[in-house]
């Protein structure tokens, strides 16, 4: 009875060459995520989750009719809030295609059960749904009714999950109908661990854990393939859809750096609306003071860098590329930052 949608999921003028850009790297670390918006008519989570389940077989697999998943995820797109500069549909989709990329590790192969995949593909895709464009500690310091309904406890990622559960609901939106009972119970749990993991204070707790089961498996003969148990499997479900959240610097340049503009941009919205509630200004906040490399620089020194050597090591050698990329990356805003600071001194000194 439903109408079977278009090949990519989207209606767009360009299908010809999204098809190319997606046969050439949609596997691949580096794909111009934002070329993927232009191409798809501005549906990039879409054609992104849509080739992805296409891919890895999952609509026969599970059984998902294409309607029903364009259904879905075009309602979950139409949830993330365009004039978001960062946290926004493209955002989702770049997520889930660097965890459909790191799924692929050589070292991840039958690590993972088909269930398992589809519950971090489905998490990332969802994992950001409906943000407002401002932090949990915004939500909190301005009493949102966001924290009043989430007791200030992982505000946002507690929103975003039950947002994505509620529209599965909706008329011809249920891709988990043919699920078995348990198999639903089962992916509706580890969809809300790894969401709920995607909140920045978690980040400490979770990088410990994956450092000492690094540490162990490195004793065990370096084969992940004894995860015998659900919070061992989960911790790295948690900490790759986590890594794919903060991969931003270690994507080429001239992805990375579209991504700095865009969150440093939604930052300083939030600074100015703190600085007019005469609320304390967030860090990396304020427009007129912050300094975009230097932020960077510690972002990655501080966070991103510890997090992926510990995911480098794990998977070893897999994600070497991804690893260098990074400090390189990394190596570029210190430089920048260096000439900035000489050339203010210079300003200065005339
Ligand atoms: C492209 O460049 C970026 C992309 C994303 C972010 C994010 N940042 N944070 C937090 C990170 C820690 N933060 C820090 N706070 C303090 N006090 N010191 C310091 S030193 C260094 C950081 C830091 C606060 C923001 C979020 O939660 C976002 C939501 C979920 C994941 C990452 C997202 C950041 C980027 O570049 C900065
Ligand atoms: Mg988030």
């Amino acid at each position: 009875l439903a109408p079977i949608p278009p090949r990519l999921g989207v209606e767009t003028p360009h299908a010809d060459e999204l098809s190319v850009l997606f046969n050439e790297s949609l596997d691949k670390w580096g794909i111009d995520i934002f070329r993927v918006d232009q191409l798809s008519n501005q549906h990039p989570l879409v054609t992104v989750v849509f080739s992805i389940f296409e891919k890895r077989d999952f609509l026969s697999k599970f059984r998902i009719h294409p309607s029903t998943l364009v259904n879905y995820f075009t309602g979950i797109e139409e949830h993330y809030k365009k004039d978001n500069p960062y946290h926004n549909a493209v955002h989702a989709a770049d997520v889930t295609q660097s965890t459909h990329v790191l799924l692929n590790a050589a070292s991840l192969v039958n690590v993972f059960s088909d269930l398992e995949i589809l519950a971090s593909i489905f998490a990332c895709a969802i994992h950001d749904v409906n943000h407002p464009g401002v932090t949990n500690q915004f939500l909190i310091n301005t009493e949102n009714e966001l924290a009043i309904m989430y007791n200030d406890m992982s505000v946002l990622e507690n929103h975003h999950c039950a947002v994505a559960f509620k529209l599965l609901q909706e008329p011809n939106c249920n891709i988990l109908k043919h699920l078995d009972d348990s198999q639903r119970k089962q992916l509706r749990k580890m969809v809300i661990d790894m969401v709920l993991a995607t909140d920045m204070s978690k980040h400490m707790s979770l990088l410990a854990d994956l450092k000492t089961m690094v540490e162990t498996k490195k004793v065990a003969g370096g084969c992940l393939l004894k995860l015998d148990n659900y919070s061992e499997k989960m911790q790295i479900m948690q900490n790759m859809v986590h890594c794919a959240d903060l991969s931003n610097p270690a994507k080429p340049l001239p992805l990375s750096t579209q991504w700095v503009t865009r969150v440093m941009e939604e930052f300083f919205n939030q600074g100015d609306r703190e600085k007019a509630l005469g609320l304390p200004v967030s860090p990396m906040c304020c427009r007129e003071t912050a300094n975009i490399e230097k932020s960077q620089v510690s972002f990655i020194d501080f966070i991103v860098h510890p997090l992926w050597e510990a995911w480098t090591e794990l998977v070893h050698p897999d994600a070497e590329h991804i690893l260098s990329t990074l400090e390189q990356n990394r190596d570029h805003y210190s430089e920048l930052s260096a000439t900035r600071e000489a050339e203010e001194q210079q300003q200065q000194q005339q």
